[in-house]
């Protein structure tokens, strides 16, 4: 038997239900198997990266640069408001729906001849023989946007000039005014792939969910309560995808994802991250984050050099 002793590994496996000499090797087995590939991840992501720009032939080129008209007439009209002298939270709730006191909201962002456009082209990607990466340790389909070259031309225009108005307004207490980097993936369900995601929060302060098609049944959003802020018995509300149309939602609120009965679903994810506030703790392990170099955005983490101007972007190595 597994004894509760100092180690605070032991300890840790044995309150998430570890008993057994041989639950405990396992459980140990795959974190150090999630550590490795962890480690290996930014490498392996800018070689894909490097690939992928030289040898990809993209069908729909226009998709890769955010456009005005890539983006719903009543999502501009929001971002309107939201950089108005005047605009504050009341006002802006007048323009979006809200789900119940969680701090979801639905908002419409692209059009629909977008979607259609951009799955096009994911679809077209996915069916290339280029390398392709996880979007994340729980989705095993989907597209990481950053290989595909859109971070810069598409993803940070999206959230610096349009989204942070917003979120400014709904977050402030998560650095909704200074969300400076992100982590940008379109998952993918179908029948014969991932059906459902189970329960989780995400490394982000604020997330973006777009959904962008294509045809399917079921497959609804589940959330719960804020990671920091459980209640004793949790009260869990499900959300449908309406597409074109965008939840944001806190990233420590629970959530999930059901499985779809039917056809395929594609959504476009866009964690965002504010460094002032995780700077300070990191929201996965909820401690000081322990910096190591990352390349590009990494976990969304910063240090500042002698003039404290932050310039590294840097991943926490605890969690
Ligand atoms: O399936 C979805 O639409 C949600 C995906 C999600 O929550 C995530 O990838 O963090
Ligand atoms: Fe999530």
């Amino acid at each position: 038997m597994v004894h509760p002793g100092a180690d605070p590994l032991q300890r840790a496996l044995r309150e998430r239900g570890c008993r057994s000499d041989r639950e405990f090797e396992t459980a140990l087995r795959e974190i150090e198997a999630e550590v490795q590939r962890r480690k290996q991840l930014i490498h392996q992501s800018v070689e894909r990266k490097a690939v992928i720009s030289k040898c990809y032939k993209q069908k729909h080129p226009e998709v890769y640069v955010l456009q005005d008209s890539f983006l719903a007439p009543d999502f501009l009209e929001i971002v309107r408001y939201c950089t108005s002298p005047d605009a504050d939270l009341h006002g802006l709730l007048r323009y979006i729906e809200s789900f119940s006191d969680k701090r979801i909201y639905r908002l419409p962002v692209f059009t629909e001849e977008f979607c259609q456009a951009f799955v096009d082209e994911l679809e077209n990607f996915e069916q290339s023989d280029m390398p392709k990466g996880r979007p994340n340790s729980m989705n095993n389909y989907g597209v990481l946007l950053n290989e595909l070259g859109m971070d810069e031309t598409f993803i940070t225009p999206l959230r610096e000039k349009y989204l942070r108005p917003i979120t400014a307004l709904l977050y402030p207490d998560l650095g909704g005014s200074c969300l400076d980097s992100h982590k940008a993936f379109v998952v993918k369900y179908s029948l014969h792939e991932d059906l459902d995601l189970s329960s989780h929060y995400d490394n982000a302060e604020v997330t973006l969910n777009v959904s962008l098609g294509k045809d399917f049944t079921e497959g609804n959003l589940y959330f719960g309560d804020f990671n920091q802020d459980p209640a004793p018995v949790p009260k869990y509300i499900e959300i449908e995808h309406v597409g074109a149309h965008g939840l944001l939602h806190r990233g420590g609120q629970i959530h999930g994802a059901l499985p779809i009965a039917s056809g395929e679903r594609w959504n476009l994810i866009v964690w965002m991250r504010s460094s002032t506030i995780r700077n300070q703790l990191c929201p996965m392990c909820n401690k000081k984050p322990e910096l190591v170099e990352a390349e590009g955005f990494g976990d969304g983490f910063t240090e500042s050099n002698e003039d404290d101007v932050p310039e590294t972007v840097d991943l926490c190595s605890l969690w």
